[in-house]
């Protein structure tokens, strides 16, 4: 019987169909491949999906906290093995899609996994599967951790104190999730000699989920599959295979050493540094000081999170055909090349079409494909430390929310609504196309006849009706300055 809400996939003609995976799946998919999900040898059917849903259980009453699942297209649900690929195309593993099914979200194919083809990447080769990390482990306890942040003298502490209690072997796997992987890692290696000796450090591609309790969960599973006996977690997990224990409170003495709270008496403690005064040190650029961390730590928590100024950002205008977007996108350019230290990037609407969209028309789904594409662009500017300026009518809330996460993975993110009234851009009709779209010529013309989805989440509002260009840049500089991805500029 089919899971509550969920229908087979029907058998079809097809054989072999591929799928090219995104990163998070293919992080799924890795941990699969090395044994670090047990007893999970694939994608879950519908009805192990909706028991592990409803009840944090596999079918046979194994305790299993989040659904592993792969969303297919439709047209390729009902072929019998998929061919499962990386960003660049080349073929990692193969499913053999025993039993597809359906629900509210689409298609998932559902069956066993095996690899194909070498794995390939530098932090793949430094990444041991699960059973042989498992394997090399010594006798007795093993605490393991899961950082996703660089462990600092209280962590470091926190795990020194824990070890010692438990007589244990420390097992680090860092999550790599954020957007500089490979950073976290380095920020865990460079803590190496701070940690209790012979520590075992093993990157592991696990992916944050939504839920932080079943996140807590699966962290503990992945934990176990490497060898660990017992796991350092600041969530209370319930269900889990292995012992969960919570930091031990650590505080900073006199002396500066961080010592477990029992050792040193309330008079002599001093405050440490709360994750968001860390955030604002970084933002500035300014040190990291010395009983916080060690200068080698330091020293890549600062690659991971160089100040604001070193950071890139994009503007995105949105708004009406001759709402003035193009207009103050241009003198914010100007304004940007004489006082800013980053290049500029102007992505406007009608250059765009010429160039990285040509071909595309105004139908809903192209004007999606042309914003997303911008915003790609855009979040690419912005990973490299540039500005991006972009300039597209941009109707869609979906296409932008898109943006804005494609974008503030890799920096600053400003929204601006251009919200010159329709009558006002009307009454321009710089190019004539609202009197031709008026008298039927131009189909589907943004405001006329189609939809423009005000945001409710624009950072500014500019109605260019009352102010000048020259206004409307002061009031992006002032949002970008506030938010401190500009400083002053000499000579105001
Ligand atoms: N049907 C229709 N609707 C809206 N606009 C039209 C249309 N046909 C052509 N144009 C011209 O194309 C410009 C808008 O392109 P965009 O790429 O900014 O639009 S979108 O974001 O993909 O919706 C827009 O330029 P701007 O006036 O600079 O906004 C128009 O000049
Ligand atoms: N305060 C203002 N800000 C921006 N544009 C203005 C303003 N006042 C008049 N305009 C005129 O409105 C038109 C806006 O066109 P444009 O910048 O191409 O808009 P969009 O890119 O939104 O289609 C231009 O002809 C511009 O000179």
């Amino acid at each position: 019987m089919a899971a509550h809400g969920t229908t087979p996939v029907a058998a079809g003609a097809q054989r072999r169909a591929t799928r090219c995976l995104d990163p998070a799946e293919l992080a799924d998919l890795e941990l699969l491949l090395d044994g670090a999900f047990p007893p999970l040898r694939g994608f879950l059917t519908a009805d192990e999906a909706e028991s592990v849903r409803t009840r944090q259980q596999l079918r046979e009453g194994v305790p299993w906290p989040d659904p592993i699942t792969l969303r297919v297209p439709d047209d390729i649900a009902a072929a019998e093995e998929i061919e499962l690929r990386d960003a660049e195309g080349a073929p990692v593993a193969l499913v053999r899609n025993d039993a597809p099914w359906r629900d509210g979200t689409g298609a998932h194919a559902a069956g066993p996994v095996q690899p194909l083809g070498e794995p390939t990447g530098v932090l793949r080769r430094m990444r041991p599967p699960a059973a042989e990390v498992r394997a090399s482990m010594p006798d007795g306890p093993v605490l393991g951790l899961l950082p996703e942040e660089p462990l600092h003298h209280r962590e470091l502490a926190q795990v020194r104190a824990l070890a010692a209690e438990l007589d244990a072997h420390v097992l680090v796997l860092p999550r790599m999730s954020g957007p500089r992987p490979e950073l976290l890692v380095q920020a865990v290696l460079a803590a190496g000699p701070e940690l209790p000796e012979g520590t075992t450090i093993v990157p592991v591609p696990l992916v944050r989920r939504s839920d932080p309790k079943r996140d807590a969960v699966l962290a503990a599973h992945v934990a176990a599959a490497y060898g660990a006996t017992h796991l350092v977690s600041r969530f209370p997990v319930e269900q889990a295979p292995i012992a969960v224990l919570e930091p031990p409170e650590v505080v900073r003495d006199r002396a500066d050493r961080w010592l477990p709270a029992a050792q040193v008496p309330a008079a002599d403690r001093r405050p440490g540094l709360s994750a968001e005064l860390v955030r604002e040190l970084l933002d500035r650029g300014a040190d990291l000081p010395d009983w916080f961390t060690t200068p080698a730590i330091a020293e890549v928590q600062r690659r991971m999170h160089p100040p604001l100024a070193h950071r890139g950002f994009t503007v995105l205008f949105t708004g009406l055909s001759g709402a003035g977007k193009s207009t103050v996108a241009r003198a914010l350019r100007e304004q940007l090349n004489r006082h800013d230290h980053r290049a500029v990037t102007l992505l406007d609407g009608d250059v765009v079409r010429r160039t990285l969209c040509e071909g595309l028309g105004f139908s809903a789904a192209d004007r999606s494909r042309n914003v997303r594409r911008i915003g790609y662009v855009a979040a690419e500017v912005t990973r490299h430390g540039g500005a991006a300026i972009c300039a597209p009518i941009a109707p869609y809330r979906a296409d932008r929310d898109a943006v804005r996460r494609m974008v503030t993975e890799v920096g600053g993110f400003v929204l601006v609504h251009v919200a010159t009234p329709l009558a006002e851009c009307e009454r321009r009709d710089r190019k004539g196309l609202y009197r031709e779209a008026r008298a039927g010529a131009i189909p589907e013309f943004t405001g006329v006849s189609a939809p423009y989805e005000v945001p409710d989440d624009a950072d500014l509002v500019l109605d260019t009706s009352v102010l000048s260009p020259d206004e409307a840049v002061a009031r992006v500089v002032a949002v970008l300055r506030e938010r401190g991805w500009v400083g002053s500029w000499t000579g105001e």
